[in-house]
Formats: structure tokens, C-alpha cells, sequence
């Protein structure tokens, strides 16, 4: 482990900002406790601190108001920042905010600073999040083995890492949130369902209309999961690893695992990949 300095990393997605805090590490070289263990592969960095907000449909004021309150916590200054954003409008009021608040030097990340091969049609137009979470798994997953990883955030994108840690491309479908307001809004009748609170449907076979809505998405969203897992696992050697993140991820963890075998975790993926990142400057 080599030294590092502090880091606060922000991931600007489609609907929330979300700010890890990754204060520096000190090299411990010659720790006697340590030294005598084998070899580990490296850990995922992960955020001493965090704080998410939503920033779409959010005044500016109380978008600033609210980031500025976990800022003044923080109490930290002039730390190096790096972004990564899907969402250039709020990355400006984002970047002011940081500004007025003495973080004015704002690393913001393009594919040209990732270490990852990226076999798609055009590698600058795939969302700066979906190769994020690709560098922080690669820190993780088995080094002979593929791996597939869900987002489930506003939009929900699945794609599949080969076990030599190149991202192959993948695909995007609306999120449970997003699919919810569609149906509202593109009926008559259909009222709007937040996905605060649901975990699975009570029942499957919905008895009403809310009922047969949360029946409809839930359902829908892990069925689409499985089979692109289907799709992908039959596209790699051997069997990939299943990553899971995003907002709406714990909603069915546990439903997928159980069709699909182990599915790990991890809260913070796209911070951890902006940490990966920012490694080699800290
Ligand atoms: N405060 C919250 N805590 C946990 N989950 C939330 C919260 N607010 C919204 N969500 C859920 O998270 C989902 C959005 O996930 P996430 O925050 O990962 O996406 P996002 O910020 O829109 O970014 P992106 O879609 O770009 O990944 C929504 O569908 C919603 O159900
Ligand atoms: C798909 C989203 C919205 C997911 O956050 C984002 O990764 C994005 O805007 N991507 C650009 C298009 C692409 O990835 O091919
Ligand atoms: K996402």
C-alpha cells in the first residue's frame, strides 16, 4: 500500500449526487503483524463518510443548502475532488457549490483517465458510471473469472466484464422509479408508486391496482436481470461473477440470489472506481 492523500469523490447520476469521503491512507510497509500474512489481492477503497441528495427537480438553493449542511460537517477543505457526472446541468451547480466552498480545483473524469479496455462502437459515448464500476471490479472479482454488473439506479444498466477485465458492453433499461412514473404519466388511471418502503410485492398475483403495478415492476425488473444474466453467462467462459449496486439494488438482492446463485453487494461502487482512479494522483 502506498501512500495516499485525502479524497472527496462525487458521482453525479441521472437523478442523485452522491460524495464519498476517502481520507489519505499511510503506508505501513513493514508491519510486523502484517507481513507475515500471504499476499491478499487489494482491497476496494471504500468512503470513510458519504451523503446522497437528490438534484433533479431540486431548486438550486436547496440543492446547495443541503450539500453545503454534510460540506460544513465534513470539516474539511482543499482537499483533492474528483467527479464523474451522467448529468452536465447538475454538474455545473454541483461544481459551483464545491467552488463556494473552497474546493475549487475539480477533477472532473473522462474515460481517457481509466485504465480499461473498452470494446464498444464508440467508447466515449458509454456512460462515465457503467466504466466506473467496471475499474471496481476489476479490483475485486476473481482474476480468472468474468463478471457481470447490474446498476440499479435511475436507469438500470447490466453489462459484462471479460475475466481479462474488458469491458464488453451491455445493456440499459428504465429503473423501478423511472418505469413507475412512466406508467402514471402515460395513462389515464395509473397512480404513481414510490419505490420507498417496497421490498417485494405483498402479492404476486396483484389484487388491486397498486398491487398489480408493484407486481408488474418488481417482478419485471428481476426477470429482465435474469435473463441478461442468461444472455451474458452464455456469452463468456466459464461463469461470470454477479455484481450488484444502486439505489434500488437491496430491493432484489435476495429474490435474484436465489434464482441466480451468489450476487454480491456493494453500496458504493462508483465512488470506489472514482478512488481506483484518483489512486496513482494521491
Ligand atoms: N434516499 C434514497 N435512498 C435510497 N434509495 C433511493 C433514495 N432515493 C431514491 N432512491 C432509489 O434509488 C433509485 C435511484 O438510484 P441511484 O441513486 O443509484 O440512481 P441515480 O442517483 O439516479 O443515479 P444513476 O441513475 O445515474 O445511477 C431510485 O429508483 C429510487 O428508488
Ligand atoms: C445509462 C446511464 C443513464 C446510466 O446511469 C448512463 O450511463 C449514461 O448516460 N450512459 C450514456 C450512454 C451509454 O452508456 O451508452
Ligand atoms: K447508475
Amino acid at each position: 500500500m502506498s501512500e495516499t492523500a485525502d479524497l472527496l469523490a462525487v458521482d453525479v447520476g441521472t437523478s442523485r449526487v452522491k460524495f464519498g469521503w476517502f481520507p489519505a491512507e499511510i503506508a505501513c510497509l513493514n508491519d510486523p503483524v502484517t507481513s507475515t500474512l500471504p499476499i491478499a489481492s487489494p482491497q476496494l477503497p471504500l468512503p470513510d463518510e458519504t451523503f446522497a441528495c437528490r438534484h433533479r427537480d431540486v431548486p438550486p438553493d436547496e440543492l446547495a443548502e443541503q450539500i453545503a449542511e454534510w460540506l460544513t460537517q465534513l470539516e474539511v477543505q482543499q482537499t483533492q475532488v474528483a467527479l464523474s457526472s451522467v448529468s452536465p446541468e447538475a454538474t455545473k451547480s454541483v461544481a459551483e457549490i464545491l467552488a463556494q466552498h473552497g474546493f475549487s480545483s475539480v477533477k472532473v473524469l473522462t474515460s481517457g483517465d481509466l485504465s480499461l479496455e473498452v470494446q464498444v462502437i464508440e467508447p466515449n459515448r458509454v456512460g462515465i458510471d457503467r466504466l466506473l464500476s467496471a475499474v471496481a471490479v476489476n479490483r475485486v472479482r476473481n482474476a480468472d473469472r468474468s463478471a457481470i454488473v447490474m446498476d440499479l439506479g435511475t436507469a438500470v444498466t447490466v453489462d459484462l466484464i471479460s475475466h481479462h477485465g474488458v469491458f464488453l458492453g451491455g445493456a440499459i433499461l428504465p429503473g423501478w422509479s423511472l418505469a413507475a412514473a412512466a406508467l402514471h404519466g402515460g395513462t389515464s388511471s395509473l397512480p404513481l408508486l414510490s419505490s420507498d418502503n417496497i421490498q417485494l410485492p405483498e402479492h404476486d398475483l396483484g389484487k388491486c391496482t397498486t398491487e398489480a403495478i408493484a407486481a408488474g415492476l418488481t417482478w419485471g425488473l428481476i426477470g429482465a436481470l435474469e435473463k441478461l444474466i442468461e444472455k451474458y453467462t452464455e456469452l463468456s467462459e466459464g461463469t461470470p461473477q454477479l455484481f450488484l449496486t444502486g439505489g434500488d439494488a437491496p430491493m432484489v438482492l435476495d429474490a435474484l440470489s436465489e434464482s441466480t446463485g451468489p450476487v454480491r453487494h456493494i453500496s458504493h461502487l462508483i465512488l470506489a472506481g472514482i478512488a481506483i482512479v484518483s489512486e496513482a494522483k494521491r
